[in-house]
């Protein structure tokens, strides 16, 4: 896995300024920006710079994270973070994982992505079961060429029919462990909260900010 073997390497502190947001999806761009917001830096998006969106070539999500914050990096000149996420169903051996986005194909339409993971579970038979987590690697890369990398993660069960308009994604079908509303039905802050996004960013503030 990329990332393994490094050597430990000295954290940069962030100083405050502008940190490009190397995603091109406007949900987690929503989400990242919201938790930035306490630490008075200026984020940007890659569509905002018109950077390109890069191949995810990666077998692993802090692989993918990476390159998108490399890339962009490199791109920009200035720091850069980026999400590589996805839902992990057990039942499916992990899949959609890093292929999650693509389920949704080229229209990214997770209606259709949500039937999928339901068709696939089903497929599995009546006993196969609805634990999943969400996994979220997020990649904070410099221009000089430097990345630290943080995971976190949530874990839960799936419903059906989806339930809940508010997140994006696969969060109207996740339902989080000791929850009554899905990732769809919370106030984001509520999922801000408990997200596999939040617990990488809890990381990441400890070691940066
Ligand atoms: O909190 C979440 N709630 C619901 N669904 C989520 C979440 N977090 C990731 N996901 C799913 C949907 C997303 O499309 C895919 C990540 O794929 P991933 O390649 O990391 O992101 P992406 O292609 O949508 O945008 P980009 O690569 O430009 O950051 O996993
Ligand atoms: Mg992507």
């Amino acid at each position: 896995m990329s990332g393994e073997g490094k050597e430990p390497q000295a954290i940069r502190k962030l100083a405050p300024g502008k940190l490009v947001i190397a995603s091109h999806n406007p949900g987690k761009v929503r989400e990242i920006t919201a938790l930035l917001s306490p630490y008075g830096v200026e984020p940007i998006s890659a569509a905002e710079l018109d950077l390109p969106e890069p191949e995810e070539t990666g077998t692993t999500f802090v692989a993918n994270a990476e390159l998108k914050a490399m890339q962009a990096a490199d791109l920009s000149g200035l720091p850069a973070l980026a999400d590589d996420s996805g839902l992990c169903v057990e039942a499916l051996g992990g899949d959609p994982g890093i292929f999650s986005a693509r389920w949704a194909g080229e229209t990214k339409d997770f209606a259709v992505a949500m039937q999928r993971v339901e068709d696939a579970v089903r497929a599995k038979g009546p006993l196969a079961g609805r634990d999943a987590h969400f996994v979220c690697a997020l990649a904070l890369a410099w221009p000089d060429g430097h990345v630290e990398w943080f995971e976190g993660r949530v874990d839960g069960t799936l419903v059906w029919p989806p339930r809940g308009e508010r997140g994006f994604g696969y969060d109207a079908i996740f339902l989080p462990n000791g929850g009554e509303q899905t990732f769809g039905e919370m106030d984001p802050d509520a999922k801000h909260a408990i997200s596999h996004r939040a617990d990488a960013f809890r990381q990441l503030v400890a070691a940066v900010f």
